[in-house]
């Protein structure tokens, strides 16, 4: 998505949540001056950059840079049945090779089921141990600044070893806005950008309940959603909508 047609986004983004622009700016002019003093990733050369095995789901046969197809995992309550689904589908002998793409919370799940996410795309307010263990285990960091994670940013993006940076406001410098608000849509649009032909959604229900992957601190399975995440998750679905009416590219839902 282009920055104009973005901006559309996210100015009524801004004045339906009521968020200052300046705050966005202040996030990603800190991010962007941590990336300007080490390694940071460009788009070019993210897929080069990704592990060549996931032994775990996929039979490897292609280098990571041929591939076209995406699985995008987001933090919704069939998260768990649909990385069963996936399981099932890509250890068949004839299956397509995908690269993983987890959306901040998720991350956890695919942990716990032994599997490492190719890349995260988080604005660091998933479960912070699990995140870093990704780090550990090779996974790619698509780390988002926004008006509300500047401590979070500040604290923890040296941490991370391989990162590219994203911004919600003007792109600029090390800084990239491929469209997109919440880390599971921003997902999608990170695999248009890559040229993705098919995108599996998983754990991506969008609805009114939350999981405790999206919020590690309830002490239940599932919790409704507070309004403003409510209000987040619409904007997710609309803007995967936009993208499946804008893009030559298959889209397969498999919490739906
Ligand atoms: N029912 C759902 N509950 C939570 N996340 C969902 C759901 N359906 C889809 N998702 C996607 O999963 C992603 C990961 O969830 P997580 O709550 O960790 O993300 P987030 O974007 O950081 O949200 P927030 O800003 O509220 O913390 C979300 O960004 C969203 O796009
Ligand atoms: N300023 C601001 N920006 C955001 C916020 C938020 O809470 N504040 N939440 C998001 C969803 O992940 C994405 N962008
Ligand atoms: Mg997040």
């Amino acid at each position: 998505m282009k920055f104009d047609e973005w901006n559309i986004w996210y100015e009524k983004i801004l004045s339906d949540f009521g968020f200052p622009k300046e705050e966005d700016e202040k996030t990603a002019a800190i991010l962007n001056k941590l990336l300007s003093v080490r390694d940071s990733i460009k788009i070019e050369d993210l897929l080069d950059n990704l592990e060549h095995e996931n032994i775990n789901v996929h039979n490897f046969h292609k280098s990571k840079a041929d591939i076209r197809n995406f699985i995008v995992f987001g933090a919704g309550p069939s998260l768990k049945k649909d990385i069963e689904k996936v399981k099932k589908i890509s250890n068949l002998e004839d299956s397509d090779d995908y690269i993983l793409i987890s959306a901040d919370g998720a991350t956890t799940a695919l942990l716990e089921e032994n599997i490492v996410p190719d890349i995260i795309v988080t604005d660091l307010d998933g479960k912070i141990e699990d995140l870093l263990l990704a780090n550990d285990l090779g996974s790619l960091f698509v780390l988002h600044a926004h008006g509300n994670n500047f401590d979070q940013i500040l604290k923890y993006t040296n941490k991370f070893n391989k990162i590219l940076g994203t911004t919600q406001s003007k792109p600029f410098s090390n800084l990239y806005n491929f469209g997109g608000f919440t880390d599971g849509d921003r997902a999608v649009f990170l695999a248009i950008t890559l040229n993705a032909e098919k995108i599996v959604l998983a754990g991506m229900d969008f609805g009114k309940i939350v999981t405790k992957y999206s919020r590690p601190n309830i002490n239940l399975e599932t919790a409704e959603a507070d309004e403003i995440k409510q209000k987040k998750l619409l904007y997710a679905e609309k803007l995967i909508d936009w993208i499946k009416k804008n893009n030559d590219v298959e889209i397969i839902n498999l919490s739906k």
